[in-house]
């Protein structure tokens, strides 16, 4: 069993502040924080603004992921702005373009690009967003749904994806089948949304209690990107 040094854990879908700090205390690096109106765990930004000033407040050091879906920059810059925080996941069909146009717009932003893998063609295209992000994720396809579907990938698709840059594995994780999919794939960090929930939006914090027993092996882990 290998034993990686670097893993980043991001819990998504957060949407209570006394849920934010118990996940960041169980040893999450970066809590993801949905800002997408159609989805059930969407955040306004007002609330996600309180969450993360009761996180300073706390002293709770974690990273703080805004997920947005083909936002415009000005709403994904007021919103960084207004919650402070630290991340964007693009979980959208956002291009390279997008990417550098908002990296340009918000330096020293950490960036994240979400892909949802449905072909080869889909690792081909995630590699392209390399140059210009700080980790790429890779989650499961749903026709209707963007995200926190709960469906997995097919892991054997992706044992020869090693792009230039950090790469995240989403997608249908689960405290149960963690081990599995870290020891088949390698990844540099790992997102759980619905696997560690009670129902969309409130998190069953046993059950990450639970992920973070299974991460043993693979602890310590770091907050780096
Ligand atoms: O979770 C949502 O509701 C969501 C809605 C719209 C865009 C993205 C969304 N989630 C993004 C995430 O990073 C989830 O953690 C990821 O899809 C994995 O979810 P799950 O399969 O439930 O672990």
């Amino acid at each position: 069993m290998f034993n990686r040094v670097n893993m980043r854990v991001k819990i998504c879908g957060i949407t209570q502040t006394e849920q934010a700090i118990a996940i960041a205390r169980h040893g999450a690096t970066h809590l993801g924080f949905i800002c997408v109106p159609q989805s059930p765990r969407y955040l306004t930004p007002a609330a996600l603004a309180e969450i993360t000033e009761a996180l300073d407040a706390a002293g709770v050091v974690t990273k703080t992921v805004g997920v947005f879906a083909d936002a415009s920059l000005a709403e994904m810059v007021a919103i960084v702005r207004r919650a402070n925080l630290s991340h964007i996941q693009l979980h959208g069909q956002e291009t390279p373009e997008h990417c550098q146009q908002l990296l340009a717009e918000l330096p020293g932003i950490f960036l994240i690009k979400a892909i949802r893998v449905r072909t080869a063609a889909d690792l081909l295209r995630a590699e392209t967003y390399a140059p210009y992000v700080d980790a790429l994720l890779l989650d499961a396809y749903h026709p209707q749904q963007l995200g926190g579907t709960g469906l997995t990938l097919d892991w054997d698709a992706l044992v020869s994806f090693k792009p230039a840059c950090p790469w995240m594995l989403a997608g249908g994780l689960t405290p149960e089948n963690i081990p599995t999919a870290l020891a088949t794939l390698n990844p540099d960090g790992i997102d759980l949304s619905s696997g560690v929930e009670q129902h969309p939006g409130v998190k069953d914090l046993a059950l990450v209690q639970h992920l973070f027993e299974q991460l043993q092996p693979w602890l310590p882990i770091s907050a780096e990107v």
